[in-house]
């Protein structure tokens, strides 16, 4: 059995006590009180000690008790005088006592036996009896009550009971009772053999300094262990804020996973990448799909070259090269030169489909956007979106939903993934996604399918391009145990300090 340097210490000690008080073990051992009721309470835990704990009734000496030790109980003084003088009168007795114990003297006096009370010339007279003379010498059990008192300060009820009624005590107002927590302590029939089998106490040291090496002291000290489970202080160091540190590992994973990052120069987007560039018509409610912002000033922005507008309003207006027929309108430049807040991360996967990409490839970014919505514990007007696409000559839907579920169950620890049919301009067939969290049940978090042809011919893509836009700041809530989507961005300190680093 493992025992510190104090408990093995406490032990030897109880070892030739059998059982004794607390507070004479403490003497014994020289330690701190503290110490040694540890090392008890955990000698007891181990069998090896008892400690016993009794409430018990005392009696302490009050303040008039301790002057009545010093001056004489009253009745005693006027004893004292009136064996010196034989006789005196009341007025005598204003010498020895005080107004307070004058008035019951009388009483006390009459009831020992000690005078007889006589009317002399109309006032009262006091005679010394010859009770009187010898009680001079002998102690009444309340003097031996009061010496004891003065002698210990606080007695156990119970022997002054032997004595006297507790009850003459406290209406003399010599002592004053009260109840006190006894401590034993016992060592255990197991804490005996362990220490007859000898114990070594040896010196206990926490830690090892040049000093112990040198000497070779070391050799002799016992090293003190470390208890990696106690209790400390919090301490909150500098840390990324919660949701970027999530972001970030996000990024990473992507990265590993062999995913290019397309990155944005600007929140600010033209309605041509935003939407024209993903085959939305223009002044069709399939525009509506998405709430946007629109920038006061400047309003317009600029267009890419001109090859790639033209085909752009070819597909819009009749399908172009595609077989589709398109929108059946006529195309306005001005409309998509418009300027809005980015509404999609999708944006900057037509951008970089248009640049060129390689196939085949695997893009992403993760890119803040906006969009007009209430606010509530689900919703936020700007977030982030990691967006992606991957390209390649035989991809197919099932690559798509093998990709998203890995995302929602690895990327966010999210438990059930749900897929449900859905409407996206630019994708042909198109998917939601639902992941299950504990508290909000089934929250959508992205939308995804393969991209139209409309859309990729005209960008210069012929291979296939599956592509995933997921709200991110939804999985970050599944991530952080958060029930609240505001949170992300919350400035309470308890909750930056302490929410934990996911990965
Ligand atoms: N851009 C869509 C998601 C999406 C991305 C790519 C393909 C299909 C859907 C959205 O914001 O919800």
């Amino acid at each position: 059995m493992e025992l510190s340097y104090q408990e093995k210490l406490t032990l030897i000690k109880l070892k030739d006590l059998k059982k004794v008080k607390f507070e004479d073990l403490v003497k014994e051992t020289n330690l701190d009180q503290v110490a040694v009721m540890r090392a008890i309470l955990w000698l007891q835990s181990k069998g090896l000690a008892r400690l016993h704990e009794r409430q018990k009734k005392i009696v302490r000496i009050t303040e008039l008790g301790r002057k009545y030790g010093q001056i004489g109980l009253p009745e005693k003084r006027a004893l004292k005088l009136l064996v010196e003088r034989g006789k005196i009168t009341l007025d005598d007795l204003k010498d020895v006592l005080s107004e307070d114990e004058l008035r019951p003297i009388i009483g006390i006096l009459r009831k020992e036996g000690w005078a007889n009370i006589k009317k002399e010339e109309g006032a009262l007279v006091l005679e010394a009896t010859d009770k009187a003379k010898e009680a001079l010498s002998k102690e009444r059990p309340i003097d031996v009550v009061l010496k004891l008192l003065v002698e210990k300060g606080e007695v156990e009820a119970r022997n002054i009971e032997r004595i006297i009624p507790l009850k003459d005590v406290k209406s003399r107002k010599i002592g004053e009772e009260d109840i006190k927590s006894e401590r034993e302590v016992e060592i255990t029939e197991e804490g005996l053999k362990l220490v007859e089998m000898g114990l070594e106490l040896k010196k206990e040291v926490s830690i090892l300094t040049p000093e112990l090496i040198k000497s070779g002291e070391w050799r002799n000290v016992e090293f003190k262990r470390f208890n990696i489970q106690a209790p400390v202080k919090r301490v909150y160091p500098g840390k990324k804020q919660p949701y970027r540190a999530f972001l970030d590992k996000i990024r990473r994973k992507l990265i590993e996973m062999g995913f290019i990052e397309m990155s944005a120069e600007s929140l600010i987007e033209t309605q041509f990448w935003n939407f024209d560039a993903l085959f939305q018509p223009q002044n069709h409610p399939a525009r509506d799909w998405t709430d946007t912002y629109q920038l006061k000033y400047p309003k317009h922005g600029y267009l890419p070259s001109e090859e790639l507008v033209e085909r752009v309003k070819a597909s819009h207006e009749y399908g172009w090269t595609t077989g589709s027929r398109g929108w059946g309108y006529k195309w306005d430049p001005r409309t998509a030169m418009l300027l809005m807040p980015r509404a999609h991360a999708t944006a900057l996967s037509a951008r970089q489909l248009g640049k060129g990409v390689q196939i085949p490839g695997k893009y992403f970014a993760i890119q803040r956007v906006f969009r007009p919505d209430v606010l509530d514990r689900t919703h936020l007007i700007e977030f982030n979106q990691v967006d992606g696409f991957v390209v390649g000559e035989d991809l197919t839907f099932k690559h798509l939903l093998g990709i998203l579920k890995r995302f929602a169950v690895e990327i966010a620890g999210a438990k059930k993934v749900k897929f449900l049919p859905d409407y996206y301009p630019f994708t042909e067939p198109s998917v939601q996604m639902s992941a299950y969290h504990e508290e909000l049940g089934w929250v959508e978090f992205g939308g995804a399918g393969i991209f139209r042809e409309e859309m990729t011919k005209p960008l210069g893509i012929d291979a296939p391009v599956i592509a995933w836009g997921i709200g991110i700041d939804r999985l970050a809530m599944f991530k952080l145990g958060i029930d609240d989507i505001r949170y992300l961005f919350s400035y309470d300190l308890k909750w930056l300090r302490e929410a934990k680093l996911v990965w």
